[in-house]
């Protein structure tokens, strides 16, 4: 570890994300109901300009008269380059109650955009006497997004989560495909005459990893648009728990059950960390930095990828 100490991200449960637009009110009830630990409500990409304004009433009605139990409460406002995005904030923060916890803000681009929101953010809180301060989520999906991910995370210390947005990421790069996260026909090796698909999402993921883990913040995977595709939406977010990601979105309900299943370390993993855990305890007291457990070297560092699972388990269990 460097002498600058990894900081820990957010201790809260964020495996399932569920979306809802502002302008469906009908919907808030059922997203409330949900297995889902944090809740999305829009106002930005799947809410029409003319519904702008009153899906922002919505909102802020819901935040205060929906329970959301012990949920976290996040609101997609609209980017920076349209003219709602201040009104979304002002309107939020002014009448929106203290039981909303976050606000989403999409596009980003570079560490200036969270500049912008902290400032109007802080002075809205400050005239309002709020007292609990809002967090910020941002969503990565922009080619500008993705080159400055790095001073994007360590922009305000209210940053708590960092999304990859696919669907945006892929306009933005130029990517020749219209499907939201997931295999891609077109993008395969070849060999000896077989297909062996890639993806093309693993590098931005990697790379929102290491910016979340170096500033405490948590990963996570954006949406997966096939909502009839169950086993697509389960490999795409193994790949993304395998690299350390902490959950996903979940665009349709019946994505939730999913979402939780894969980012809620199994029991078997859990006992096996648990058991490596002790394995080394046993090393240790022999004066040992390394051992045997099932035939596969454990050693110092296998300690901190077991404590990694074990702190996952019991972060969901409460
Ligand atoms: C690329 C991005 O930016 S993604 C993020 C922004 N996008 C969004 O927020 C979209 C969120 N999802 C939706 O709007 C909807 O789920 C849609 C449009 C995809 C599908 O909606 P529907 O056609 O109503 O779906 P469907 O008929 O399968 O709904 C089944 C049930 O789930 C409910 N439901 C649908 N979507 C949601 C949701 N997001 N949250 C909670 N409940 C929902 C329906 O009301 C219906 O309930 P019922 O059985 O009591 O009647
Ligand atoms: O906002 C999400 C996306 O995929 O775009
Ligand atoms: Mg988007």
């Amino acid at each position: 570890m460097s002498f600058r100490l990894q900081p820990p991200a957010p201790a809260r449960p964020n495996r399932c994300q569920l979306f809802g637009p502002g302008s469906r009110p009908a919907i808030f009830a059922k997203m409330a109901a949900s297995e889902a630990d944090v809740i999305n409500l829009d106002l930005e990409d799947s809410v029409a300009p003319s519904d702008k304004a009153i899906a922002r009433e919505n909102v802020i009605d819901a935040i205060s008269s929906v329970d959301w139990g012990r949920k976290t409460l996040s609101v997609r406002i609209n980017g920076l380059d349209t003219p709602w995005w201040y009104r979304d904030v002002v309107d939020l923060l002014e009448k929106g109650g203290e039981r909303l916890d976050q606000i989403m803000i999409p596009k980003v681009g570079c560490a200036e955009d969270i500049y912008a929101v902290d400032a109007l953010v802080t002075a809205v809180e400050r005239a309002m006497g709020r007292t609990k301060p809002i967090a910020f989520e941002v969503i990565i999906e922009s080619a500008a997004g993705i080159s400055h991910v790095e001073e994007i995370a360590k922009a305000s210390p209210r940053l708590q989560a960092m999304s990859l947005g696919a669907a945006d990421f892929a306009a933005s790069m130029g990517m020749q495909t219209t499907g939201i996260g997931g295999t891609q026909e077109n993008y395969y090796m070849l060999r000896e005459g077989a297909k062996h698909w890639s993806d093309p999402w693993h590098w931005a993921q990697a790379a929102i990893v290491a910016a979340c883990r170096t500033h405490g913040i948590l990963p996570v995977d954006g949406p997966f648009g096939d909502f009839s595709d169950d086993e697509g939406f389960r490999a795409q977010a193994l790949r993304s728990a395998t690299l350390g990601m902490v959950g996903k979105w979940a665009i349709h309900p019946k994505q939730v059950t999913l979402a939780n299943e894969v980012f809620t370390p199994s029991a078997q993993a859990v006992a096996e960390a648990r058991e490596i855990l002790e394995a080394m305890e046993a090393a240790k007291a022999r004066g040992e930095g390394a051992t045997v457990y099932k035939g596969r070297l454990v050693d110092i560092a296998s300690i901190k990828q077991a404590e990694v699972i074990v702190r996952q388990s019991e972060l969901i269990a409460g």
